[in-house]
């Protein structure tokens, strides 16, 4: 099995599942110098993940890596994934995303065996859909540079599945997290910012749109649904989300709860402040997903639920700092 983009988070989750089914993984990053796994916080997978390297922008480089892995299944996850930045730099996203999908989709289609190939598609390709919850049928019109090279990988899947009968999947993911986020995403800026009030360390946590609306699972449960998908007997293109919208409100409160302190201080102060400088223009359409399909034809449901992803996330925290959770959570 091959796995592009094996140190991100989705990578590091799918690559344990696989092993543990039994099967032999190989892994793509940028390069292959250095303890790229130990350096990305997944010492548990040296020495049993065979690394390539592969840059999204140099097709040859992925052919090559294909080439050498003969894999059975692809799982197409490495992409640039904050979407602020795409803003910054278009091109950099969609030559990585959509030039990098289509290099990995050709390069597989010129094997002697085709592997069946999983591209990681994502809820911003809906932005201004008119319609929430979304499934797969509901209509995409991106919003951001990132959702439009999204779209672009998910519109490649669909083309080449039907005009060369091959079998490709694509999975809509809709947020995704873990004690293994960068601080960036916003779950695991408040899982750390708020075990850091709870351990003595902050006094407060600077956020933007606490209205802003998610579908947050956990990443364990969507990279299940991605092997579901990969190994379920038609091609298809999945949703995988929990189907609950929570705001950013919502997500600060659970993990205040988790970490056993309040949200005020002892003055009465909310310990959340707003800076305009993280607020993204509002969404009409909120990003949540229908995974009704993925439900019934993959018998797929998230185990992990909202307040359990955000407990594991801050007790993490608070281990990395050093302090204890909270004795109930
Ligand atoms: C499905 C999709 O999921 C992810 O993209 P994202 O939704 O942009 O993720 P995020 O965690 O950066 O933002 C979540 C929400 O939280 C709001 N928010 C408020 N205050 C802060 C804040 O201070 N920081 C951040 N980052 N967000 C904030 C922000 O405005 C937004 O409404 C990626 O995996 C992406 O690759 C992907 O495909």
């Amino acid at each position: 099995m091959l796995i592009t983009g094996v140190t991100g988070q989705d990578g590091g989750y799918l690559a344990e599942r696989l092993l543990a089914d039994g099967d032999e993984v190989v892994g793509t990053v940028r390069a292959t110098g250095g303890e790229p796994l130990a350096a990305a916080g997944l010492p548990q997978l040296q020495g049993r993940v065979t690394l390539l390297a592969a840059d999204l922008r140099d097709p040859a480089s992925v052919k090559t890596a294909v080439e050498m892995a003969e894999p059975d299944e692809i799982y197409h996850l490495a992409a640039p994934t904050f979407v602020p930045d795409s803003w910054d730099d278009p091109t950099e996203v969609v030559t990585a995303v959509a030039g990098g999908t289509a290099a990995v989709l050709a390069a597989a289609g010129r094997l002697a065996r085709a592997p069946r190939v999983l591209v990681a598609a994502s809820s911003e390709v809906f932005g201004d859909a008119g319609v929430s919850p979304q499934s797969e049928s509901s209509p995409m019109r991106p919003r951001s540079p990132y959702g439009v090279a999204k779209l672009a990988a998910h519109g490649l899947v669909g083309a080449l599945r039907a005009r060369h009968d091959r079998f490709l999947v694509s999975a809509i993911t809709f947020n995704h997290e873990s004690p293994r986020r960068p601080v960036r995403f916003l779950p695991r800026k408040v899982s750390a910012g708020v075990a850091a009030i709870a351990a003595g360390r902050a006094e407060t946590l600077t956020l933007g749109d606490l209205s802003a609306v998610r579908d947050w699972s956990h990443a364990r449960d969507i990279v299940d649904g991605m092997v579901r998908a990969l190994r379920h007997d038609r091609p298809d293109d999945y949703v995988l989300a929990s189907g609950t919208g929570r705001t950013v409100g919502d997500l600060v409160d659970a993990a205040f709860a988790a970490a056993g302190v309040t949200r005020q201080d002892e003055q009465g102060a909310d310990r959340v402040q707003v800076d305009p400088r993280f607020v993204r223009p509002p969404e009409r359409w909120p990003p949540v997903g229908d995974p009704s399909k993925a439900r019934e034809t993959l018998a797929w449901r998230p185990e992990t639920t909202f307040e359990e992803l955000v407990g594991e996330m801050v007790v993490a925290d608070l281990a990395r700092l050093g302090a204890n959770a909270p004795r109930s959570s």
